[in-house]
């Protein structure tokens, strides 16, 4: 697949735009929230984890963000900052709203849930004049994070943050995180999440993610390369589908597919694999990576951050990722090129 390329006067490598929240993770696990009774705080919410990844891949990383102007918000602005993240563009909120919070449930060895408590907060505060056009000229790459379009004014802050990286050929990497918080209906997180995906250069979501965007029935028998095509038609170099631990499909404009498994880790929480396998796949396109080997970077990061208690602190360095597939039996043969028609399962679609 074509490499990027970018202007060398661009010294950001990614921008993300989106929640800063906090994570409180249980410390008694396999038992539902009623009867948890202690919690560790990490940093959350995906496009931090995100960002966080990429510091913790040595990119140069800035944030565009609202955070609660009170000792949550100092927390993640610091925290940041300690993983040497840009904060000149994370505001604190002026008008009360509070920093999201998720509790994750680890209700069983193989099951867990989030409960995000995200009445008013400070991260859909986010307005249009919060967008630097300046700012996002510098960067490679704008990431922007799909529950960020679930209410205004952030909605429109983030149409306009793309609008800014369009004009100054600034990547677009639309990760789907649907939370199914804020949004009023299913028109409406279909219509725009499908216009950012139209928007962007890199797409990707689980499976579930693309069918809300396309407004698909549970059930639904489309296959994952008409989901990718219909992306692919608009512009998109790369289109990313992940099945859980089933693994991914990821499909490039130059019609090549690939099924990329999973490696083999005791599961400890069903979240933040998706944050680390977009940090990871984006610091192999960074990189110059071909496809394959970004992809196989991206889970590896990914089956860490679900054997990890956390998601930002459990974020990797290149050489733990890299030891982590030497050791691994999995080791080059997670990652397959396949027919574009191919499913996860390995049948082909007739269509
Ligand atoms: N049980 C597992 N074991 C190993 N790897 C896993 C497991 N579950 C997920 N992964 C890895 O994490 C990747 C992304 O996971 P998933 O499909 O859940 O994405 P997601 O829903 O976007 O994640 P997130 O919870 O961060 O939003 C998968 O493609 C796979 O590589
Ligand atoms: O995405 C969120 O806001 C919750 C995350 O902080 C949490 O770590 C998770 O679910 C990872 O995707």
């Amino acid at each position: 697949m074509k490499k990027f390329s970018f202007a060398p006067e661009k010294d950001v490598d990614v921008i993300a735009v989106g929640r800063i929240a906090i994570d409180l993770n249980p410390n008694e696990i396999h038992r539902t929230l009623d009867k948890v009774n202690t919690f560790t705080k990490y940093v959350g919410g995906s496009p931090a984890n995100i960002a966080v990844g990429l510091a913790r891949l040595g990119k140069k990383v800035g944030f565009i963000g609202k955070v609660s102007n009170d000792a949550f918000g100092k927390y993640v602005a610091d925290y940041f900052m300690e993983k040497g993240i840009d904060v000149s563009h994370v505001t604190p909120s002026s008008d009360g709203e509070v920093l999201g919070l998720t509790f994750t449930e680890i209700s069983s060895p193989t099951e867990s849930q989030i409960l995000m408590y995200r009445e008013g907060v400070a991260d859909l505060a986010l307005a249009p004049v919060d967008i630097s056009e300046d700012y996002i000229k510098r960067a490679k790459f704008l990431l922007i994070s799909g529950t960020a379009l679930a209410a205004s004014p952030s909605r429109e802050a983030c149409f306009l943050a793309m609008t800014y990286a369009k004009k100054h050929d600034t990547k677009i990497i639309f990760d789907i995180d649907y939370r199914n918080y804020t949004w009023k209906s299913k028109a409406e997180i279909a219509v725009y999440y499908s216009l950012a995906g139209q928007r962007s250069d890199i797409l990707m979501g689980s499976r579930e993610e693309f069918e809300l965007m396309e407004m698909l029935d549970k059930g639904n028998d489309i296959p994952d390369y008409c989901l990718a095509d219909n992306y692919l038609f608009h512009g998109n170099q790369i289109v990313i589908i992940k099945h859980g631990k089933k693994g991914s499909l990821a499909y490039s404009s130059d019609r090549k597919a690939y099924k990329v498994g999973s490696f083999s880790v005791k599961l400890l929480k069903s979240f933040g694999g998706g944050d680390a396998y977009a940090s990871a796949f984006l610091y192999g396109i960074l990189e110059g990576w071909q496809m394959p080997t970004s992809l196989e970077f991206a889970t590896a990061s990914a089956a860490r951050v679900v054997s990890s208690h956390s998601c930002s602190d459990a974020m990797a360095t290149a050489e733990e990722i890299i030891s982590f597939i030497a050791d691994s039996n999995e080791a080059g043969t997670v990652i397959e090129e396949i027919p574009w028609n191919q499913s996860i399962e390995g049948g082909r679609s007739c269509r």
